[in-house]
């Protein structure tokens, strides 16, 4: 991971502006919760089992094989339960209360800014999240919310490595290490690391699989919104409320995210029609809004650990 640098000319303008702002709105990416242990959704080149972490997100891949794509969520269901919270999150929410006018639009559904205790109504989960589920069946309605279940279904249950017994007093430093690791990362040592297609993982049939209370046939799917369906109208309705309400947005800050999924990237060019300056905070130069050629003058760059470098700015 690239140094984290703060230049201090940037962070004192940058500070100056924020003392003084009323409207803030805030697009946040898997980069934010990178620090937690979390990969990012291009992270290992967005390959979940030989899958394209996009395609199985997609309304097609569960009709055609719900048990892969169930999986999948149950894996990140699992990876997010056992992560924590980071600095950059606690920081985003301490900003929140601070700023009447705040809103934190997150693409990320791992559940790790509600679980830092940020404001619900400052801010929008344009995405959904992995611990919603809904039916699946287009005419059933049915929800449900907050199901921390884990394994969703003993059918989903992570296979777990046969503990090798190491030759007495031989344990070296690396167990050490992977054990603090894992304990940091609250995953139990011997998970087997199913994003991996050479891990053996049994397919898991539609009976198997957790089915809808209400309409008894549906099968549930997480409460998720994937590649080619709308985002929550709802949602929709309650940012554009904020950006109307806006006379001005002072500051747009795009935290450890491409922008390149939209409508949530498209956020960055409304908030500067409404005459934001843009701060971007990302480890790559190269993952600006737009491009290299997406920064205009008075924006800030800062490169580098979200969970680094948003307390420092925030402070
Ligand atoms: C790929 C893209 C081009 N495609 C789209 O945008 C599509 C199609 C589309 C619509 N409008 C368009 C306009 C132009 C082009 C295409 C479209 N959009 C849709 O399909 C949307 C729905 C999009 C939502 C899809 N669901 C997700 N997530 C839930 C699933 C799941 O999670 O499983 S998107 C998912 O991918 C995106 C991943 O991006 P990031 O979070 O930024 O992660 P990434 O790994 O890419 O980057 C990480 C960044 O962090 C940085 N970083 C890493 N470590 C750190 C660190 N430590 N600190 C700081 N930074 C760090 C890295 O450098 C990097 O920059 C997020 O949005 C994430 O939520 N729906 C829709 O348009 O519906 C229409 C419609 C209209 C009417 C009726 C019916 C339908």
């Amino acid at each position: 991971m690239a140094a984290t640098t703060i230049n201090s000319a940037d962070l004192e303008s940058f500070q100056s502006v924020l003392r003084y702002s009323d409207r803030v709105l805030a697009l946040c990416g898997a980069g934010l919760s990178a620090a937690s242990g979390l990969p990012t959704f291009r992270g290992a080149g967005g390959i979940w089992r030989s899958h394209a972490a996009v395609q199985l997100a997609t309304p097609e891949a569960f009709r055609e094989n719900p048990g892969l794509v169930w999986h999948f969520y149950n894996y990140r269901r699992h990876m997010a339960l056992g992560a924590k919270p980071n600095a950059a999150h606690y920081a985003l929410v301490e900003l929140a209360r601070r700023k009447k006018g705040f809103l934190t639009l997150t693409q990320n559904v791992d559940g790790l800014s509600p679980r830092a205790g940020h404001d619900a109504r400052k801010i929008k989960y344009l995405h959904g999240s992995l611990f919603d589920l809904k039916c699946s069946a287009f005419f059933c309605d049915y929800k449900e919310t907050n199901n921390y279940v884990d394994p969703l279904v003993p059918a989903l249950e992570i296979p777990k490595e046969v503990p090798q017994p190491t030759p007495s007093g031989t344990a070296g430093s690396s167990e050490a290490a992977t054990a603090s690791l894992e304990k940091a990362l609250g995953i139990t040592s011997n998970d087997m690391d199913i994003s991996k297609s050479e891990v053996p993982l049994r397919d898991v049939s539609a009976d198997e699989l957790p089915h809808c209370p209400k309409c008894g046939n549906g099968l549930l799917r997480p409460g998720i919104v994937w590649f080619g369906e709308q985002l929550p109208s709802d949602t929709l309705k309650e940012v554009d409320k904020f950006v109307a309400e806006s006379p001005k947005i002072d500051i747009m800050l795009v935290i450890g995210t491409s922008a390149a999924v939209y409508p949530a990237a498209g956020y960055v060019a409304i908030a500067r029609d409404k005459g934001a300056r843009v701060a971007v905070i990302n480890v790559d130069r190269n993952d600006i809004p737009g491009g290299q050629y997406g920064m205009c003058r008075g924006d800030w760059f800062f490169q580098g650990d979200a969970s680094t470098i948003i307390p420092e700015l925030f402070k």
